[in-house]
């Protein structure tokens, strides 16, 4: 297990929130996470259920916690919050900087199986595997009630998280989601870089495919939209093809959905249902 280096700390509604690097051996990189830990975590007097959150395109560990307006909600509800970064960065990776789509910024959570990505990008792993261990070995959480959510490709890195690990995480929930990559020019790019030409290969990180062969336990998903977001209109996100997915297939999700008229994509948008989000996976993870 890598050691984490502490990078920053600072006390913030009854809490800290604190940003480590360690060198991850899924990436084969240094990775940073930001942290949020109530004080019952901080103190170690009680495990506290933990919520991971993926971030967006261009995103880094950064973005959710100073502009997502979550800490205040977590701290009420006593759950720790980890926000890692969305890529591996400086690898050397020849053009890993050269689109902000692909590459630094823009791992979209699969293990990649193509040159030149192959080596660093996998970040599917670093989430779900590696950083959830060290998480549970060096913080007072209690591992058994951990959930899911994240933004735009972080909504689709959430999804799919909790759809191909029946069990494990609680409830996931969405702002923005890219539903349906295999469909739309954000997620068909990047899956042809990463995975390669099969599409066969890349249902697995695809939502709206594995929801239609979900099996397992009862997943409580709930989605938002914003009604004026861009990429929603451009058809990137596609939640109607998630949506008609699910209820087709009867599968055992518990799907709530809903558009947000005049929200467009940004984190004006996401702060703006972050309570809702909160409040949605507390009730699954408070218990
Ligand atoms: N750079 C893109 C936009 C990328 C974008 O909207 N990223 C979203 C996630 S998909 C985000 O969260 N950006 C960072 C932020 O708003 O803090 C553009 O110019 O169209």
């Amino acid at each position: 297990m890598s050691a984490l280096e502490l990078v920053s700390k600072n006390r913030c509604f009854h809490g800290e929130v604190r940003k480590y690097t360690h060198q991850s051996t899924s990436t084969q990189s240094k990775m940073t996470f930001n942290i949020f830990l109530p004080d019952a975590a901080v103190n170690s007097t009680e495990k506290v259920p933990v919520l991971y959150y993926l971030s967006g395109l261009t995103c880094n560990e950064d973005n959710m916690i100073t502009k997502g307006g979550a800490l205040k909600y977590l701290s009420e509800h006593k759950i720790a919050l980890v926000a890692p970064d969305t890529s591996p960065r400086g690898c050397g990776v020849p053009g890993e900087e050269d689109d902000w789509e692909l590459g630094t910024g823009a791992g979209f959570y699969v293990d990649a199986t193509q040159e030149p990505w192959a080596k660093h990008y996998r970040m599917y792993t670093y989430v779900h595997s590696e950083l959830q261990a060290l998480v549970g070995e060096m913080f007072s959480v209690d591992a058994k009630r951990t959930s899911v959510f994240g933004h735009s490709m972080g909504g689709h890195g959430a999804l799919v998280l909790a759809l191909r690990n029946p069990g494990h995480y609680r409830s996931v929930s969405a702002f923005a989601p890219i539903c349906h990559p295999s469909t739309s020019n954000w997620g068909r790019k990047q899956f042809a870089a990463y995975l390669g030409a099969n599409e066969e290969d890349w249902r697995k990180y695809d939502a709206t495919e594995l929801v239609k062969e979900y099996e397992g336990e009862e997943l409580p998903v709930l989605i938002d939209q914003g009604g004026d977001d861009p990429f929603y209109k451009s058809k990137q996100l596609q939640p109607s093809h998630f949506v008609i997915a699910t209820e087709s297939s009867r599968r055992n999700v518990r799907l709530e959905n809903r558009v947000q008229p005049g929200y467009d994509h940004s984190y004006w948008f996401v702060q703006s249902f972050m309570e809702s989000h909160i409040e949605f996976h507390a009730k699954h993870l408070v218990q």
